[in-house]
C-alpha cells in the first residue's frame, strides 16, 4: 500500500487538526452523532491517542465507543475528473466511517492503514466526515484481552466472597493480555489524497543481487527487480505506459525501464548498510491517455541483500551484530500518537548510544518511523499487534485468519524499506504447555512463518518473539529463522541474584547450541526507578540494571551463534495500574521523558566497541 504523496499527478490534503469528540457507549454509539454535529463535543486533536488529552472527563477507562467529527471541503478544480481517497494511516482498534451520513466501509485492527473510494461521494463545499473508534480488545482481537479476568500482570485474591462480588459489580472495562497502555483513538494521520482515474496501485522493490564486502562508500555492480501494480478502469491495457527511471541521492538518473516489470542492472551501486545508508528513487510514471491522467509517483528503496546463513544474519553478505532495543510507541500527552519530533529524538538517541537496531514491539508503528531508519541506516524488526497470545487462541478460527490479514498488510505496507530486515509474527505466546496444546500451537504459526515468506517480495528471514518459558517443550520458537528470546533471569526468576542467574541462562544457552539456530536476546531487562542507588545495587536501583545488563552480556559474548542483544526496554513506558507498575514500567534504559539512567551509560561505551559487522567472526 503507497504513502500519499503530493507530485504532478496527487494532491494529497491533511485532515489532521483538532476534531469534534464524544465519549459514546459500551456497544454502539448514537446513528445521529454519524450523520449531524455532535452534541457538546469537547476538543480532541488529531493524530494523538484520546486518553490524555482531557482532564474534565476520565478517558483513561473508556470502555467502548468513541466519535470523532470533523468537516473538510476539497477545491473543486483540483479533484475534477480524479480518483479521491480517504486514508487512515490507523484508527485504534475498529473504525466505522461516515462520510455526509453514509456508512462507507469499517476496519477492524489499530495499527496499520486502510482507505476508502470517495470518489463519488464527495460533494462541493462541507463534507461531515464520522468516525466511530471502539477501543474493546478481548480473546478473539490482536493485542488479547483477557475477559472476566484480570489484566497482565494484575493481582487478584480470587474466590473471596467479597472480591468476587466486587468483581461481578465492577463496570466492564479492558483488562490488556500486554503490558502497555491500551491507547486508543485516531493515533495516526489522516488524509484525503487525489490520483488519476487509471493510477499506480502499488510498487516492489527487491534487491536481486549485490556486490558483497563493499565497504561503506564503495560502490559495485548490483541487479534490483521491480514490479508496478496499476488500478483503475483502464489497468489491464495500460502496462506498456509504465516507465521506471532509478534516480540516486543527488537525483540523477543512473537507469531506465519500461513495462510493469522486470530486472534492472545498477553497474556502480551504492548499498544500503546499517550506519551507512544509501537511498534510491525509483520515480515510476504512467502515460496518461488524455490531459490530467498521467500519474507518477516515487518510491524510495535502498539496495541491500539479507540472509540467515550458518548461524548468522547477514546483510549484504557480512554477518550482522543487532545491538538495540524493543521499544513503544508512547510519550507524554501523545499517547501512542505518532510525533514526529519524538521520532527524531529517538533516533538521536539511538545514535548516541552507538545502537544500530530495535524491534517494533508489540505492533507495527508509523511510516514516519521507518522513513526515518530508512535514510538513518537504523534497522527494525517489524512485528505484529499479536501480543497476549495463549492456548485458547491457536484454536481460534476467526483469530487465525485475521492474524493472516495482518502479516498480508503488514508486509503490504513496509516490503520496500530497506530498514526492515526481519518479521516478528507475534511476542510471546505461550506455547510451552507441552502435549496438545504445544502442537495446537505449532499448527497455529506455521501457516503464518509460511505465509509472511510468501507475502514478502524480499523474503526476509521471520520469526517469533518467545517468552521466558520451558524451551524444551516450545515446538515453535526452534522452526523460525532466527530464535528470539525474551528472558529475566535475575528479575522475574532467581530474583536479585545474578551469579545465579548467569548459571541458568547458560544452562539454557546449552541447549539451544545444539538447535543449530542463530539466536538473539529481543527482551532482558530490569525496572529500575532513576534516583535509586546503592553500594551494592539492589533490585529496583540503577546500579543493579547496569550490573544486570554487564553480567548478562558477558555470558552471550561467549557463545559464537549468539547474533543480537536487543534490551527491554529503550524507555520507561505507561501500562495498565498494577502493584508491579509504577507510573507504568521501568525496565527503560532512558526514563520516559528519554532522560538516561546509568546503565545508558555502560550500554553506550559497550556499543561503541562492538561494530555492526563481524561481532563474532
Ligand atoms: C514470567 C516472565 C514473563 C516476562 C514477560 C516480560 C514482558 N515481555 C513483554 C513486554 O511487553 C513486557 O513489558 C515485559 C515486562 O514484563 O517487562
Amino acid at each position: 500500500m503507497l504513502y500519499p504523496q503530493t507530485n504532478d499527478a496527487r494532491m494529497v490534503f491533511s485532515l489532521d487538526g483538532v476534531w469534534n469528540f464524544r465519549t459514546a457507549g459500551e456497544n454502539d454509539y448514537p446513528a445521529e452523532w454519524t450523520a449531524e454535529a455532535l452534541p457538546e463535543p469537547i476538543p480532541m486533536a488529531v493524530p494523538g491517542s484520546y486518553n490524555d488529552q482531557n482532564d474534565m472527563t476520565d478517558l483513561y477507562d473508556v470502555y467502548g465507543w468513541v466519535v470523532y467529527q470533523r468537516t473538510f471541503s476539497l477545491p473543486e478544480r483540483v479533484i475534477d475528473g480524479q480518483r479521491v481517497v480517504l486514508r487512515f494511516d490507523a484508527a485504534t482498534h475498529a473504525a466505522d466511517v461516515y462520510l455526509n451520513g453514509e456508512c462507507i466501509g469499517s476496519h477492524k485492527g489499530g495499527f496499520l492503514p486502510f482507505e476508502f473510494d470517495v470518489t463519488d461521494r464527495i460533494k462541493p463545499g462541507d463534507n461531515l466526515l464520522a468516525v466511530a473508534i471502539d477501543n474493546r480488545i478481548n480473546q478473539s482481537t490482536l493485542p488479547i484481552g483477557n475477559e472476566g479476568n484480570v489484566a497482565f500482570f494484575g493481582s487478584d485474591n480470587a474466590g473471596i466472597p467479597s472480591v468476587e462480588a466486587g468483581k461481578r459489580w465492577a463496570k466492564p472495562q479492558n483488562r490488556p493480555n500486554f503490558d502497555f497502555f491500551n491507547f486508543a483513538g485516531l493515533n495516526r494521520h489522516v488524509e484525503i489524497y487525489t490520483t488519476p482515474r487509471t493510477y499506480i496501485a502499488d510498487v516492489a522493490v527487491t534487491t536481486k543481487a549485490v556486490t558483497e564486502g563493499l565497504h561503506d562508500g564503495e560502490t559495485g555492480p548490483a541487479v534490483i527487480g521491480y514490479e508496478v501494480t496499476l488500478g483503475g478502469a483502464s489497468a489491464d491495457e495500460s502496462g506498456d505506459r509504465v516507465s521506471v527511471t532509478i534516480r540516486d541521492e543527488q537525483g540523477a538518473t543512473v537507469a531506465t525501464a519500461t513495462g510493469t516489470k522486470g530486472e534492472i542492472d545498477l553497474p556502480a551501486a551504492h548499498l544500503w548498510n546499517p550506519g551507512a545508508a544509501y537511498l534510491y528513487t525509483a520515480h515510476v510514471a504512467l502515460a496518461g491517455q488524455a490531459k490530467g491522467s498521467d500519474d507518477e509517483y516515487d518510491q524510495t528503496f535502498g539496495v541491500r541483500t539479507v540472509e540467515v546463513k550458518d548461524q548468522k544474519f547477514l546483510i549484504n553478505g557480512r554477518p550482522f551484530y543487532f545491538k538495540g532495543f524493543g521499544k513503544h510507541e508512547d510519550s507524554y500527552f501523545h499517547g501512542r500518537g505518532t510525533d514526529q519530533l519524538l521520532n527524531v529524538k529517538d533516533v538521536s538517541l539511538i545514535h548516541w548510544l552507538n545502537a544500530n537496531s530495535f524491534r517494533t514491539s508489540h505492533y507495527p508503528y508509523a511510516e514516519n518511523m521507518y522513513d526515518l531508519c530508512d535514510r538513518e541506516g537504523i534497522v527494525i524488526i517489524d512485528e505484529t499487534p499479536a501480543v497476549g497470545m495463549s492456548w485458547p487462541q491457536y484454536t481460534n478460527k476467526p483469530l487465525f485468519e485475521h492474524h493472516q490479514q495482518v502479516i498480508r498488510d503488514m508486509i503490504a505496507r513496509d516490503k520496500n524499506h530497506p530498514s526492515v530486515v526481519m518479521w516478528s509474527l507475534a511476542n510471546e505466546p505461550w506455547y510451552d504447555q507441552g502435549g496438545e496444546k504445544s502442537e495446537n500451537a505449532l499448527r497455529y504459526f506455521t501457516p503464518l512463518y509460511e505465509l509472511a515468506h510468501a507475502e514478502d517480495p524480499q523474503n526476509r528471514p521471520v520469526t517469533i518473539v518467545c517468552c521466558q518459558n520451558d524451551y524444551t517443550k516450545d515446538l515453535v520458537t526452534r522452526t523460525m529463522d532466527v530464535v528470539c528470546l525474551n528472558r529475566y533471569y535475575g528479575w522475574y526468576n532467581l530474583s536479585g541474584d545474578l551469579d545465579a542467574a548467569c548459571y541458568a541462562l547458560n544452562y539454557e544457552l546449552d541447549w539451544w547450541e545444539k538447535i543449530g539456530k542463530p539466536v538473539m536476546f529481543t527482551e532482558y531487562g530490569a525496572d529500575t526507578m532513576e534516583g535509586v542507588h546503592g553500594t551494592h545495587g539492589k533490585m529496583w536501583s540503577e546500579e543493579y540494571q547496569r550490573d544486570y545488563f554487564a553480567r548478562i552480556d558477558a555470558e552471550i559474548d561467549k557463545r559464537p551463534w549468539f547474533i543480537g542483544e536487543q534490551l527491554w526496554n529503550f524507555a520507561d513506558f505507561v501500562t495498565i495500574q498494577g502493584t508491579m507498575r509504577v507510573e507504568g514500567n521501568r525496565k527503560g534504559i532512558l526514563t520516559r521523558d528519554r532522560q538516561p539512567k546509568m546503565a545508558a551509560h555502560f550500554l553506550r561505551d559497550r556499543w561503541a566497541a562492538i561494530p555492526d559487522f563481524g561481532y563474532k567472526g
